[in-house]
């Protein structure tokens, strides 16, 4: 059972994708974990209404008893958030941040005093608990924190430490990650509606297609090559089924897809790095 109060800063997708994993777990009280936004006091009732966790105004939000502060804003509003929280800072609490392309580095010079700033990458399928979540620590972190806040981060899904240098491409693969395989699904479920399948069964059916072939890769007693070849039958239908992926550039768009999103948290890391200039924010 998880040991102090959570403050979720920010109550949109992935703020409510943690707060549904951890719920479901158990492993952390419903009164214990706390959720305030910027604004829009209807979102918060919905989530107090579903998860029967706390919610406060950012204006009443009181931080004497939380341990865990959890960063959940856009980038864009990073800077106006520090610049709040700032005074509001004790030295018993920890910092996570969630956001895409905002490195400890960046917080712990917002925040000063040596704040202990934890950078975590989750992805929205920790609302069912099936998160690949990375995080990286902040130079002023405990391991007793790391310990604390990795236990934590199991209630969504695996937990993977690495040194900061690697949450961008981390990003580009497991932050992002999910939405890839939405479109896949998204493109399978028309090309199966097209023939005449009902939607939502094409949709199922690639889903549990996905689902299968990703328990096989997790078994790891073959690798994704050998996983292939398998079903590989010479000239056979798979044969030109990957024939048309690799003609049509699958591969390449699947590289491009990781690697333009990890370039645009770098992208995202330099901007908020170097002073003021114009925004290259997202909406
Ligand atoms: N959506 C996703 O799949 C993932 C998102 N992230 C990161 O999580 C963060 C949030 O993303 P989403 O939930 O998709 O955004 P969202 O736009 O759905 O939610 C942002 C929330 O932050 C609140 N907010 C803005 N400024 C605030 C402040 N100063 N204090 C308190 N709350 C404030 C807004 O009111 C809103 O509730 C982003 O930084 C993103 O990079 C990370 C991994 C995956
Ligand atoms: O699109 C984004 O910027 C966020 C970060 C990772 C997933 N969603």
């Amino acid at each position: 059972m998880f040991n102090g109060n959570i403050v979720f800063f920010g109550a949109g997708s992935m703020a409510e994708a943690m707060i549904a994993g951890m719920v479901a777990s158990g492993t952390i009280p419903l009164e214990q974990i706390q959720v305030t936004n910027k604004s829009n006091p209807e979102r918060l009732n919905a989530l107090k209404e579903k998860y029967n966790i706390q919610i406060t105004p950012r204006e009443a939000l009181e931080l004497q008893s939380a341990d865990l502060l959890i960063l959940a804003m856009k980038p864009k509003d990073i800077e106006d958030a520090l610049d709040r929280l700032k005074d509001q800072l004790m030295p018993h609490h920890v910092v996570i941040s969630l956001l895409a392309g905002i490195s400890t580095a960046f917080i712990e010079k917002r925040l000063g005093n040596h704040t202990r700033v934890i950078r975590v990458m989750p992805n929205t399928s920790s609302t069912i608990g099936e998160s690949a979540t990375a995080m990286a620590t902040g130079q002023f972190v405990s391991n007793e924190d790391k310990q604390k806040v990795e236990e934590l981060l199991k209630a969504c899904g695996a937990v993977y430490i690495l040194e900061e240098e690697h949450i961008d491409i981390f990003t580009g693969i497991a932050g992002s990650g999910p939405a890839y395989f939405y479109y896949l699904i998204e493109h399978i479920e028309k090309v199966g509606e097209a023939a005449g399948l009902d939607k939502q069964l094409a949709r199922q059916m690639g889903a549990q297609t996905i689902l299968g072939a990703a328990k096989m890769i997790m078994k790891n007693d073959a690798t994704p090559t050998e996983l292939r070849e398998k079903v590989t039958s010479p000239n056979g239908t798979t044969a030109k089924g990957l024939e048309a992926l690799a003609a049509y550039g699958g591969g390449k768009a699947i590289r491009e897809a990781v690697l333009s999103a990890t370039r645009r948290s770098k992208e995202m890391s330099l901007h908020y790095a170097r002073p003021k200039t114009k925004t290259v924010d997202q909406d």
